[in-house]
């Protein structure tokens, strides 16, 4: 009977009003589409299973029947979570928090974990959903059903099996299922409950970030910077770079909570100040948002090279502000421009990784041989996940630094030989032609180490 898979059919009433409004409402703001609840749930007719997913993992579903008829019908063995790594402890404000006793490093993945429920984020059964609940938990083992109790509830005082219903809003995560997102894109969202990773909570600064794995069916949490024993393991809940009051809305609005991580709640904290240096490292490459600030009215890399007037440091400066900012604010998470747009390139160390890249480059340029061997180390280590080809590159700058492609370039355009800056212009368009190809500009362009050039 635990394995058998129910059938839940179509609802045959049409949902509250109210309920129908505040839905359609949610989906047209989110996706600009009109929407029509009550029509979309007379439609659904749900399967109520258990995924086969490898032992010691459990996962049961409700899902549309249509969906659960394209998903896959076995899935990756995942790595158990290692309770080794984790201690669940009390942390003020928040409730029960996650807690690594080993160190994570920047960019280390702490944790891979299939959910324990998947259920449609929209779902409208002809029975009671405390009915379809029960159906689902019922197939869980005693020793799962027993960690979700534990789980936060506001109304514990309530029979455990209604209770179902106000533990999922508030320990589940939105996730999509790898379903074809027409004709209805929404039958692909769906809210899923994961044992420890419910446990992280939110940081306006986190040290994580989630990312939902559509084919492995697994939310992968990695270390945007380097995590310590006995450090809370924290994930954003919502876009760490709104400011203090957009975050503050989106929390009470989506969460129902008023945040107390450091950020928001330390004696003395400046908001302002705050809501102001987020807004300036958000917008820092962008220079059509960019208009006032700090980094307002920077120039480009390449006009600094040829334009004595401007002053030898600023770029340099101005990158290290911005890395000051990011570490103060936590925001080692921010990624304003993953690869997409000219100039723009996917970097495993998001925006702190393209700010060293600049300032070794900028050294470079000035021919300041020790600070652009501070940088250029840095640069590489940002890189240590990657591949060697990477590596080679970069041990060949260390070794010499004059073979990094725009050593120098600042003093020379600067001076205004006319000889050498017709070569050098002509090397930036040819670089992979003649020389080591290897360390060629369009070699250092492919692996995002000038992506900022277009600023
Ligand atoms: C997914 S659970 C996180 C784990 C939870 N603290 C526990 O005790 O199991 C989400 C709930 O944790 C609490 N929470 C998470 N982050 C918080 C924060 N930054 N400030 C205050 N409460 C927070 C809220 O009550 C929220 O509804």
């Amino acid at each position: 009977m635990r394995y058998k898979p129910s059938v839940v059919r179509p609802c045959d009433q049409i949902p509250p009003v109210e309920l129908c409004a505040k839905v359609n409402d949610r989906l047209r703001t989110a996706t600009n589409n009109p929407f029509d609840f009550a029509e979309h749930v007379r439609h659904r007719t749900y399967v109520v299973r258990s995924l086969p997913i490898a032992h010691p993992h459990e996962c049961v579903v409700m899902l549309d029947a249509g969906v659960d008829a394209l998903l896959p019908s076995d899935f990756p063995s995942l790595p158990t979570v290692s309770e080794a790594d984790f201690d669940v402890n009390k942390t003020p404000g928040k409730g029960l928090g996650l807690f690594a006793r080993r160190l994570f490093r920047c960019n280390e993945t702490v944790l891979v974990e299939h959910p324990v429920v998947i259920m449609p984020y929209l779902v409208g059964p002809s029975v009671p959903l405390s009915d379809v609940y029960a159906d689902m938990f019922g197939r869980l083992s005693a020793e799962v059903l027993q960690a979700i109790r534990s789980l936060p509830c506001p109304s514990s005082g309530k029979d455990f099996k209604d209770s179902y219903e106000t533990i999922l809003p508030t320990s589940t995560i939105a996730i999509s299922l790898p379903v074809p997102r027409e004709p209805f894109a929404e039958l692909a969202t769906h809210k899923a409950l994961f044992l420890t990773a419910t446990r992280c909570n939110h940081s306006c600064g986190p040290n994580s970030k989630w990312e939902w794995d559509e084919k492995k069916l697994s939310l992968v949490l990695t270390a945007v910077r380097q995590i310590n024993p006995g450090d809370e393991i924290t994930i954003a809940y919502v876009p760490p770079h709104l400011p203090f009051d957009g975050r503050r809305e989106a929390l009470l609005d989506g969460f129902a909570f008023e945040c107390h991580c450091l950020h928001c709640v330390q004696p003395g904290i400046d908001i302002r100040q705050s809501d102001a240096n987020r807004h300036a490292v958000c917008t820092f490459w962008d220079v059509d948002k960019m208009t006032s600030g700090p980094f307002a009215k920077l120039p480009a890399f390449d006009k600094w090279c040829l334009e004595p007037s401007i002053p030898a440091y600023i770029l340099i400066d101005a990158h290290r502000r911005a890395l000051d900012i990011i570490q103060d604010e936590g925001l080692e998470i921010l990624d304003t421009h993953p690869g997409s747009g000219p100039g723009h390139h996917a970097h495993p160390h998001r925006d702190v990784g393209r700010h060293i890249d600049a300032i070794a480059m900028c050294y470079g340029a000035l021919e300041d041989a020790d600070n652009f061997l501070i940088w250029i180390r840095k640069a590489a280590a940002a890189r240590e996940m990657d591949d060697p080809e990477q590596k080679l590159v970069f041990s060949k700058w260390m070794s010499n630094p004059m073979s990094f492609p725009v050593w120098g370039w600042r003093k020379v355009f600067c001076a205004g030989d006319a000889e050498e800056v017709k070569r050098l212009s002509k090397d930036m368009e040819n670089g992979d032609e003649k020389g080591d190809s290897t360390v060629g500009l369009a070699a250092c362009i492919k692996m995002g180490m000038f992506g900022f050039v277009g600023k």
